[in-house]
Parts: C-alpha cells; structure tokens; sequence
C-alpha cells in the first residue's frame, strides 16, 4: 500500500470552481463564459492565495510573538519560476484546480502557461535564493527574503537572422501579476547624496534626495508545514513624483524627471552574471533595498516601539548576504544603530556581526564587487565614515593578532580610494560559506587565505542545493510517480535522503525498464514542447545531449561546440564509419551578459554551426544542434527531465558548485564533467563508475598556469581538435567570411584563459565511452536510476539544514 503524504485541501472540486467563479466576477468583473485562460489564470491564483492567508497571518503572528528567531535572505536575485502550479501543490489543491477549470471549460496547462514567468534573477545565483526560500518555508522556519522587484527582470532573448543574440525588455508586468501584494502603507524612506555634519557631537548625515521604497509581498508556501513565509521585494517610487510648477511652463519631461530619477532604481535587473558591475545606480539599487529591509526589520520585531532594545536584534532575525550585492547593510545597520537609535559603536558592532552571514558564490576576482571609495562618499557620506572606522578597527585587530603589516596591508577593507565587499562582509559578519566543498576549501586556500587564517572559525562550507518540489515533482511528475510507486511513499518530497531506497531497485531490470520508459516519455513531451516553443522537429531516437547555463568562458561552451564540429567533420569525411555513428541532439541554452562580446561571439558560432549540421543531408538523423533562445526557468523545467547526457565542463576551479548539475543527476541524466564546484560531490554520492569524468584537476590546472600555458601546443598535438578550430577559422559556419569568428579563434590559439584546448583531447576521448554506454540502454539507465537514488543530499532542504546548524542556529517554528 502506498503511503501518501501530500497536502491535500478538504476543499471540493466543486467549492473551489465556485471560488474561481468568484473571483472572475469580483475582481476580473466577467462572466465565465466570457472567461478567457488569462482571466481564468489569475482568478484562480486569487483563489488559491485566499486559502494561503490564514497561515501566513498565522506564521507571522507566531514568528514575532515567539522565541525562534527567523532568517532574512538578502539577495539582489529571486529566480522564482511560475507560482501558480507551485502553490497549488503546497496548498494541496492540484487535483481541485485541475478538475475545476475543466468545469469552466478549459485545460489545466493552458490556464498554467497563460501565467508570465518572473525573471528577477540571471541564474544559479538567484534561482538559489528561490529554492532557499521553499525550503525554509517547507520545513516550518520562519524567514523573509529581501530583494527588489525590478519593473522589467532578465531581458528576452531572441537571435537575428545571423544567430546574434538580441536583447528586448521584459514586459512582466503589462499584464495582470496576482502574486504580489503592494503593500503603501508599509513604505520605508530611503536616502542618497548630501553630506554628513556634526551637531551636538553627533554625527549627522544630511541626505541631498529620498526615494519611496514600497513593499510587494508574495506569499512562500511550504510544502507539508502549514507554514507560509513572506518574500518582500522593494519597489521604488518617489515622494514628490510630478513637479506641476516646470509642467505649467510646458517643460513635461522636466516635470517627471522625480519620478523617472526615484523609479529607476527599481527599473530594471543588470544581466550581468559572475562579473561585477561598477555602475552607480547598481549600489542605489543594493542600498535601496537593504536599509528599506533593515528598518522593515525592525518595525516587524519591535512593532509600535519607539526606542526598541536592539542589543535583542540578532535574537530576533539573522541575516544571510547572498553575494556582496546586499553587503552595504552592514554599515548601514551600524548607521542605523549609531545615528537613529544612540547605540555606542562597540554595542552597535557586536550587534552587526552577530546580524550578518555571508555567503560567496565566486572565486573569480573579477565577479568580487570592490566600490570606488569616492563613489560610496559621494552617494552615502555617512557610510563611508562608518566603513573606514570599521577598517581602522580591523587593522588595529590584525596587529593585536600579532599579524605582519603586509598582510594588513592585504587585507585592508578599504584601500584609500576603493572598498572591497568580500572583506567587509567577512569581517563584519559571524560566518562565511562557499557553495561547495571544493569552492569552500579554495576560498580558505585562495581567495579569502589571510581572512581564513586570521579567522578559521568564520570559514565553513554548505553546498548547494536545489528543490524537489519544482524540479522533481511539478517538472517530471512521471518519475515522481515511479519513484513513489518504487518506495511505496511520497515521503521523498520532504525528505530526498529516501531516495536511497531506490539503490536497491536499480538490479530490477524491470523497474529500470519502467525508468527507461519514462525518460521516452519526457523526450517525447520535450519534442512537442520544443515544436510549440520554437518550431523545430527533434528527432526523438537520439541521445538527448543538453548544456544549459549562463555563457560565460569559464563554463566553456566553446569546448562543447569545438567537440560538435569535431563530430561533424569525422561524419562528413568518413572517419567515423556510419555504423558507429551514435545519433545525437545536442541542447545548448544560454544568455550573454549584452557587453560580453565573446560570449555573444559563441552564441552566434553555436547558431550558425547549427544552421550548417541540421541542414546537412550527410548527417540528418545522425547529429542535429540547437541553440534554444530565451532559457529560463519554463525551459529547464521541460528540458531537464527529457535529458539523457548533461555537460558540467566548466575549467576546474572555476565553477563554485552549479545547481543544473544536481537538477539533472536528480532527474535521472548522466553527467560529463571536471572535478569543479559541485561535480566532485554529485560524483562521489553517485559512484565514479555513474559520472563521465574527463579534464583537468585543480592542481593541473594551477600547474598550467605556473608553469605557463600555451594553447596553440595543444591545437598543433590534436588532429581533432585542429581541424574543428581550421573550421571555424576558414569561414565554414560564417558563409565563407574567415573574419566572422577571428576574435574567438585568435583567442583560443593565444590565451585560452581557461584552457577549453587543453581539456580538448581527454574530452573527446570520453564521448567514445559515452556512446558505447549508450548502445545498451539497460545499463545505461541503470547508471541513470543510481544517479537519481543517490543524489538526495542535493535537496535545498537539506542545505537548509546545514545552514541551520553552522550558521544561524534557529529552526522551525514550534
Ligand atoms: N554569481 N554567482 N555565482 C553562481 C552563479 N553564476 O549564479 O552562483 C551559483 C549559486 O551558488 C553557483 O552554483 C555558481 O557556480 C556560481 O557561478
């Protein structure tokens, strides 16, 4: 007997009909006959946020009355996905949404498709921060997430006649979004500009303009807690927004420059992902949102105290700073404590650092945010104070420390004309982690080796992790059935450790057959979606091959297309004879920061290699590549379960862990990969002999680099590879223009930064050991099912509770 433990609403079919009925009518003012799937869409959001009230009133009453203290997640980035078939499954009303709109005369997947995916995020990062925030809800903790919600998220991706990449807006919010609640009586003031004097000995900053920072609250359901935790994104309006006096003399774009001035600091994402970005209006949008989040703090906890004893604050909430997009709000907690609550310094420091956490999410250097010191003076006078007296702190404490003055002079926070954020927040906070155990150990070795030794107590790792609730359960609800019917429980879903009692079914080849069976059905489903969604005719009877992530050189792109070309050539001119051609599609998804001019070099090459092998008659049905535009959340929803191969292939040490990663083992792919970030885990859980382990180690790679790197070495050693990088160079995938690609070419033969020639070889040797694998499909899926039976661990739950333990030692609510 199976045992089912998934919320279900008493709430009938009938009952909840009635309620969409409802809403059409009050709030969408139709009937529903006249109902369009759109009008359908949100009324039945409404109704399902109705049944989520109760609990969030509930969860909120219960987090500021009771003694668990509550987390704050402080991210510039929310990658949240869909809602509507998320809270329908923790609000347990699935089945009576699905009966219901069918009763109005629609099919559930029309009214789901009808919603807009919100983009407020470019990738792992911010859809880290989405599954944080799920499972702190699931497993009954109280939290927040703090952040900002951006008029128009990450831009559409679409690709000219040439394969360029082309960036449009996103219009999220043209339409009708009932998920989030603004909030105007709720608003929070905040300040920019001007400068700081001194009045009765006290320090005063006297700001030069204000914006309005407005609450919009979305509800976060837990799945199976009865909890419902709040995720407030700040918009930004402007108190005095129309100046009638200039539009009276006819100046009407003058009269408007307020409001235009205030807003844009909410308008719009920066699509920059692992790289910094010095923009000015980037630190308004990380100040905005920080102290608007720090005093909202502070009214939710001490609600109607004028002179609140905040010496309790880091009992009440603690704070973790996802990157050092939020660090800003240390100082700014130290202004606030300081100059609106008269607290002394040393009182207000020991209550900061017990407030703050911080996570990193990079070892690039180039991706750790360091703010020109007259930028941060210029916009927040009274910060910069504040941030070169907790230097002088910090450097007097290194000397108590005994530790020499070059290191100091390493480790300073600000520098005399810049400060750098990772500094600050390690020094300002209680703990720092990487996002795996590689990136942790390296963070402690490397990047952050002074902080470390200064500090080793701060330094602790907590790998990623993903959701089981979207990216199991709403994404492939055909192996979430198989999995239940296999432990004879649903259990998993709130505990993904229990996906180890599947290990033992692996040895049943008809289990492993039924695991086959509904991999064929996802490729299938895929096909459809990828016809409806793009217009392309995949063939189904091929190994489905997908890369999906951000472009970036790190994460090497070029290898993978170096490698299709590589094939293509051996197809064409009979080096491979046609019966050990394995048939193959390869998936390439991935958006280019808009100033990232190789990255978009390879989106174009990717493209037109694809335009060249998909219309080639001598390979049709043997390898066929696309180039998918506009990933995003809805893609890798339908993409991940269809995928057989997955590539994680990024330079050894450069990857802090990856989350796609962990979506596909879970999801029943096998990986190719380096020993980066978070592969290492993913491997060792799910056994060597389940990962195709190819590339360079860490060490290798410093070795490369010590030793000084020459790619040109490797094009000359590898036949393969020279002629893949020759047909790229000689105009093959351009029509002929040998200048098309010169810039990417000249830079693999000259720098290679991160080796993408070097890995060549050992990468092409793997796939031979791939396609034979893949020739008998029994062992293939055998590996397949041990990769999802043993990848529990990657449950975001389960960081969660890392999280909990090392950091910010709370839980649920009782
Ligand atoms: N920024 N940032 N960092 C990243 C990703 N690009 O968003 O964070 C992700 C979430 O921690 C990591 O998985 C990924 O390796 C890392 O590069």
């Amino acid at each position: 007997m199976t045992e089912i433990t998934a919320p279900k609403s008493p709430v009938t079919t009938a009952e909840f009909a009635d309620e969409i009925r409802e809403q059409l009518k009050y709030t969408q003012n139709v009937t529903a006959e006249q109902a369009t799937a759109a009008d359908v869409y949100v009324a039945a959001s409404k109704a399902v946020r109705n049944h989520l009230v109760d609990s969030w009133f509930k969860t909120q009453s219960d987090m500021v009355n009771g003694n668990t203290k509550a987390v704050g997640y402080f991210s510039a980035e929310f990658l949240m996905g869909k809602q509507l078939e998320n809270a329908l499954l923790n609000a347990g009303l699935t089945e009576q949404f699905d009966e219901a709109v069918k009763e109005l005369g629609f099919q559930p997947k029309d009214i789901v498709d009808a919603e807009y995916e919100p983009g407020l995020g470019n990738g792992g990062l911010g859809r880290l921060a989405a599954c944080y925030i799920d499972s702190l809800a699931s497993l009954g903790v109280p939290a927040f997430g703090y952040g900002i919600q951006y008029k128009y998220g990450i831009f559409k991706q679409t690709f000219d006649e040439n394969g360029k990449q082309v960036e449009t807006p996103d219009y999220w919010l043209n339409n009708e979004e009932p998920w989030g609640h603004i909030d105007y009586n709720r608003d929070q003031k905040v300040s920019f500009g001007g400068e700081v004097v001194e009045e009765n000995g006290k320090k005063v900053w006297k700001p030069a303009w204000s914006v309005r920072a407005v609450p919009v609250d979305y509800m976060v359901p837990g799945y199976e807690s009865g909890r419902v935790n709040t995720l407030r994104l700040w918009t930004a309006k402007s108190y005095d927004e129309f100046d009638l006096l200039t539009f009276n003399k006819s100046e009407y774009l003058d009269a408007v420059k307020p409001q235009v001035k205030a807003e844009n600091i909410s308008k719009i994402l920066y699509p920059e992902d692992s790289t910094k970005v010095g923009k000015e209006l980037r630190l308004e949008q990380q100040y905005f949102f920080v102290s608007a989040s720090l005093h909202d703090a502070i009214r939710v906890f001490y609600p109607g105290e004028a002179k609140p004893d905040l010496t309790t604050f880091p009992n009440k909430i603690t704070f973790q700073l996802n990157d050092t997009h939020p660090v800003i709000g240390i100082p700014e907690l130290m202004r606030i404590l300081i100059d609106e609550y008269d607290y002394d310094w040393d009182t207000a420091w020991s209550i900061t650092q017990k407030t703050f956490n911080y996570t990193c999410h990079t070892l690039l250097p180039e991706a750790l945010e360091v703010w020109p010191a007259s930028l941060i003076g210029e916009l927040l006078p009274r910060h910069l104070e504040i941030i070169k007296k907790i230097n002088e702190q910090f450097e007097d404490e290194l000397k108590g420390k005994g530790i020499d003055d070059a290191t100091i002079e390493r480790m300073r926070i600000y520098t005399g004309d810049s400060v750098r954020m990772a500094y600050l927040a390690t020094y300002g906070g209680s703990y720092v982690n990487g996002v795996a155990a590689l990136h942790s150990q390296l963070l402690k070795d490397v990047t952050l080796k002074d902080f470390s030794d200064a500090y080793p107590d701060k330094f602790t790792n907590v790998t990623n992790g993903v959701t089981p609730r979207r990216f199991i359960k709403l994404a492939n609800p055909g192996l979430s059935d198989l999995i239940t019917e296999g432990l004879g429980t649903d259990k998993w879903l709130s505990n993904l450790e229990l996906l180890e009692g599947l290990v033992p079914l692996a040895q049943d080849d008809e289990f492993v057959k039924k695991f086959a069976a509904v991999k064929n059905a996802n490729k299938h489903n895929f096909v459809a979606f990828a016809k409806q969604h793009y217009g392309i005719d995949v063939d189904e009877n091929t190994l489905f091959n997908t890369m999906v992530k951000r472009l970036h050189e790190y994460k090497r792109q070029s290898l993978k297309i170096l490698a299709v070309i590589s094939k293509y050539a051996a197809i064409k001119n009979g080096t491979v004879s046609a019966d050990d051609i394995l048939p193959r599609t390869v998936f390439f998804g991935a958006k280019a920061a808009p100033g990232y001019y190789l990255a978009k070099m390879t989106i174009e090459l990717i493209n037109n290699v694809s335009r060249v092998v998909n219309n080639d008659p001598d390979v049709k049905g043997k390898l066929a590549v696309y180039m998918l535009p506009n990933y995003n959340i809805e893609m890798a929803q339908n993409l991940i379960p269809a995928t057989e191969l997955d590539e994680q292939i990024s330079q050894a040490g450069k990857e802090a862990s990856g989350t796609g990663n962990m979506k596909f083992a879970l999801n029943g792919a096998l990986t190719v990969g380096t020993l980066d970030g978070a592969n290492v885990e993913i491997r060792e859980r799910v056994g060597a002999e389940n990962f195709f382990l190819f590339g360079m180690t860490v060490e290798e790679v410093e070795k490369q680099y010590a030793d000084g790197y020459d790619p040109a070495k490797y094009y000359e050693a590898d036949p393969r590879l020279k002629q893949a990088v020759n047909l790229v160079a000689d105009g093959t995938f351009s029509n002929g223009d040998r200048n098309a690609y010169a810039p990417l070419v000249a830079d693999w033969l000259t720098k290679d930064w991160f080796m993408t020639l070097a890995d060549f070889s050992a990468y092409a040797d793997i796939q031979g050991e791939i396609e034979q694998l893949y020739r008998d499909p029994l062992e293939w899926n055998r590996k397949a099912l041990l990769n999802v039976a043993n990848s529990g661990f990657f449950s975001s739950d389960r960081s969660i509770e890392d999280y909990l333990e090392r950091i910010w030692h709370t839980g649920p609510l009782a």
